[in-house]
């Protein structure tokens, strides 16, 4: 699933990336991060996908020594504090350090990303109209916060929200322009939260 060649396309250098691994994984009962898929452990896997899509990855977690081993070319670590605080929390610390306009939120769970439809998505970023700060697939529960993309201007309203004590991607994202991308594979977003979901892989 890696693809390097994947680096030189037109997007790659405007495009940064996200990957989330803390959290409690207290329904897997495991750090779902190290958890194996086809023999690799799903953080290296997301990442993977990641650096295919962009040029820059961060990877935050209040952890980092968890994961020296794992192979992760061009990844940094961005070192979470305090804990616990959630995947908003995660997110804006991780935005505060992009340099790109728009930046791929990816989190740890997702085992069936699939890079095409990634880099589909990124071309589409010319397009996202300018009061938008996100772009992201949409179904019956709301908004798909943990695979799209968020433009960097998002970061002041991010940091309010925060500070008055927001922390549901949910609720920050219904306050916003949000452009809808088109998901040809809804099995792409599947998370791995259980016992049961990382069986049926
Ligand atoms: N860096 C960081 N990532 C987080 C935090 N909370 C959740 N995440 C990430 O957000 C993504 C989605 O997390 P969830 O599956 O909703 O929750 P979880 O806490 O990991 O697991 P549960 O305890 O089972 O809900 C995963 O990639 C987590 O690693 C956090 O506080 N910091
Ligand atoms: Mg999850």
């Amino acid at each position: 699933m890696t693809n390097d060649s994947a680096l030189s396309t037109q997007h790659s250098a405007l495009l940064s990336a996200i990957v989330l691994a803390g959290g409690k994984s207290s329904r897997m009962g495991q750090d779902k991060a190290l958890l194996t898929v086809q023999g690799e452990p799903l953080l290296q896997r997301v990442c993977h996908v990641a650096a295919a899509c962009a040029d820059s990855v961060y990877i935050v977690t209040p952890w980092p020594k968890r994961y020296q081993h794992l192979n992760l070319p061009r990844c940094q670590f961005i070192q979470e504090a305090p804990l616990n605080q959630g995947a908003l929390v995660g997110f804006a610390q991780g935005l505060a350090q992009v340099q790109t306009d728009w930046v791929l939120l990816l989190a740890c769970d997702l085992p069936k990303l699939q890079v095409e439809v990634l880099q589909g998505w990124a071309v589409e970023l010319d397009n996202v109209s300018e009061d938008a700060i996100a772009a992201l697939a949409h179904h019956t529960k709301g908004w798909e916060p943990l695979c799209g993309f968020y433009h960097r201007r998002c970061l002041p309203q991010l940091l309010d929200f925060i500070n008055q004590g927001g922390r549901s991607f949910q609720q920050w994202l219904q306050q916003h322009s949000v452009q809808v991308l088109a998901v040809p594979d809804t099995n792409m977003l599947l998370n791995c939260n259980t016992p049961e979901d990382w069986a049926s892989l």
